[in-house]
């Protein structure tokens, strides 16, 4: 007799909220909407070259302690006054984290950082956070890796990620096509620009294609198409690729494929080859090539934390410290800002 093959996957819970449920639970009033368009306008205007400030998506490599990410946002709004003349910040508020292998997935999936994958906690955490710091004044960034995890976040988000291990993928720009927000796509880890170009040529085209309604609903969707796109240099296998001769092969890439260049620099990853503290020496070389006229370079990635360096998740855990990847510290990040808006104003 033949046997029944053995499931792969069975269900532990069937009490997370659909998007609209967690929206209506953490609502965003009209007024409010009127502030966070005006935040993602304002991340636009920047990428479009319509603005010719700096834009720096700033923040921890992951959340993973919400009242850490508060005291942060707190201290980065108040910088971000100091600043807004010539730089524009917005907040890392990373809550997925894709892994080379296994580990962490990142507080939408754990937030009791114990392995309980408490996802009901998790999303209502994550949007409660995200909504506080756009409260601050702070336009939010976060990397979408979920596609049915987007919808939950997408109403609060002035800028999103697509990750170097899922820029390839047909489905997240699929996802893109549909959000009406600006996203950088990021090159692949073995640093391929290209696969990037394709997704933002990809993204604006209008896709149909297999979702979710607000009501969690599977459902056949149709995108609007979206060209607020631009790239993300973070390095690769081979090594950096935010120098101005790499800068200047992924600006001609990006014409060749008929794109407007538009470029953000991620000063840490591969580029750093993942020690924090290099960060403010890249951000020098970017602001080199942008203060010698280079008008693709529209943006900077930063990864801060209240403390510096990373800590492994644990029992006796220092607060302020990444459990992903390492940050730099508070004081450096806020000497480096401060030194780079002086910069611009020359
Ligand atoms: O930015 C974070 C990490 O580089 C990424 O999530 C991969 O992490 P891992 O290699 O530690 O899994
Ligand atoms: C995971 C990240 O980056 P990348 O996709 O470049 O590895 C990140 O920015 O947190």
């Amino acid at each position: 007799m033949q046997q029944k093959p053995t499931a792969g996957c069975s269900t532990v819970s069937y009490e997370l909220p659909n998007p609209q449920q967690l929206r209506q639970q953490l609502p965003v009033s009209e007024q409010f909407a009127e502030t966070i368009t005006r935040q993602r306008n304002a991340v636009r205007a920047v990428l479009n070259q319509t603005d010719n400030r700096l834009l720096v998506v700033v923040g921890p490599c992951s959340i993973h302690d919400p009242q850490a990410a508060l005291d942060y946002a707190k201290r980065l709004a108040q910088l971000a006054q100091r600043v807004e003349g010539q730089l524009l910040l917005a907040m890392r508020v990373y809550i997925e984290k894709p892994r080379t292998t296994v580990g962490w997935k990142g507080l939408l999936y754990d937030p009791h950082l114990d392995g309980s994958y408490d996802m009901r906690s998790g999303l209502e955490l994550s949007r409660s956070l995200m909504l506080q710091v756009a409260q601050m004044g702070l336009p939010v960034a976060t990397e979408l890796l979920q596609p049915l995890a987007a919808q939950y976040f997408a109403d609060i988000l002035s800028w999103a990620a697509i990750g170097a291990r899922t820029s390839e993928s047909q489905i997240h720009r699929e996802m893109v096509s549909g959000l009406a927000l600006p996203v950088g796509f990021k090159n692949g880890t073995d640093g391929s620009v290209q696969v990037a170009i394709d997704a933002m040529r990809s993204a604006a085209y209008g896709h149909q294609y297999m979702g979710v309604d607000e009501q969690g609903q599977i459902a056949l969707l149709q995108a609007a198409g979206n060209t607020d796109t631009h790239l993300v240099l973070r390095g690769g296998q081979h090594g950096s690729n935010y120098d101005a001769l790499s800068v200047r092969a992924a600006s001609s890439a990006m014409e060749q494929s008929g794109l407007q260049p538009s470029i953000m620099v991620d000063c840490n990853h591969a580029n750093s080859g993942k020690n924090p503290l290099r960060q403010p020496e890249i951000l020098g070389d970017v602001l080199q090539q942008k203060l010698s006229g280079n008008k693709s370079l529209r943006a900077v990635m930063i990864e801060s934390h209240l403390e510096e360096g990373s800590q492994a998740l644990g029992k006796s855990m220092h607060y302020g410290v990444s459990v992903t990847d390492a940050c730099l510290g508070w004081a450096k990040t806020e000497r480096m800002l401060l030194e780079a808006a002086e910069q611009l104003a020359g």
